[in-house]
């Protein structure tokens, strides 16, 4: 569970999150607001990217705010970028180990490794290169990253973009099964409004840094404020 207790982010005269509180419970919750709404700067704030000047935020009962982004890893927090990180010149095996190295202990390391690539279904990839993989591939190894060392909160950013319909369904079963098999939350970002609702049980709208709904998806994306800002409609 995320608790976002009236948190306030400013840069300059910019307020990209204004006042913001919100609990998110939903095995997998979903992140959704027009361009600028300040989705982005909120996933700083949870991964400790950026600090806010005031407010609380909690994960798993314990406050997040104090922790550097290395002990948030260790306390469970894991994300994927828009673009995605994987480290070229290292194998598969060894972009999962890097994380491994600081989040499970030296003798489980291995196992942890051959579970996360089982998982993906890179079990057969393990020694190829980053630099040899396409965008897919990129995409199931940062999957991979993120399920190593008992995760608490999973933030995945727009986690489906740039991949074929049969890529992108592949993705969204294994998303949806992390919770269940790795004890983990996961909040995506997207703009896909149909992935949102096909994958998330629960749904965040910002508008402006501002909260402008929260709630189960379906009654989320019917409500007018939403189908206004964010969809389009008059
Ligand atoms: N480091 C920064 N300095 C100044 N302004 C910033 C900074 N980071 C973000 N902003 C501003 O904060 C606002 C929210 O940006 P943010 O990237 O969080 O929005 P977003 O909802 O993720 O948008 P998008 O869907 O386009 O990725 C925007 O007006 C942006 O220009």
């Amino acid at each position: 569970m995320i608790v976002i207790e009236d948190v306030m982010v400013q840069f300059g005269g910019v307020r990209p999150i204004n006042g913001l509180t919100a609990t998110l419970t939903a095995p997998v919750a979903g992140l959704i607001g027009p361009n600028g709404a300040g989705k982005t700067t909120l996933l700083n704030v949870l991964s400790g990217f950026v600090t806010p000047v005031r407010g609380n935020v909690m994960l798993g009962g314990q406050p997040l705010l104090a922790m550097t982004p290395l002990q948030r890893v260790r306390h469970g927090l894991r994300r994927s970028f828009q673009t995605e990180q994987v480290v070229e010149d290292l194998t598969v095996r060894g972009n999962l180990k890097a994380i491994a190295d600081h989040v499970v202990a030296a003798p489980d390391r291995h196992e942890a490794i051959d579970e996360a690539l089982t998982f993906v279904g890179l079990g057969a990839l393990g020694d190829r290169l980053g630099q040899s993989l396409n965008l897919f591939e990129r995409r199931l190894v940062e999957l991979g990253k993120c399920i190593i060392g008992k995760p608490k909160l999973i933030l995945l950013d727009e986690p489906a973009a740039g991949l074929t319909e049969e890529e992108g369904n592949t993705l969204r079963e294994l998303i949806l099964r992390v919770p269940a098999e790795f004890g983990a939350q996961v909040l995506v970002i997207d703009h896909d409004v149909e992935l949102i609702r096909a994958m998330c049980k629960e749904t965040i709208v910002l508008d402006y840094g501002k909260l402008l709904a929260i709630g189960p998806t379906g009654t989320v994306l019917a409500h007018p404020d939403v189908r206004r800002a964010y969809l389009g409609e008059l």
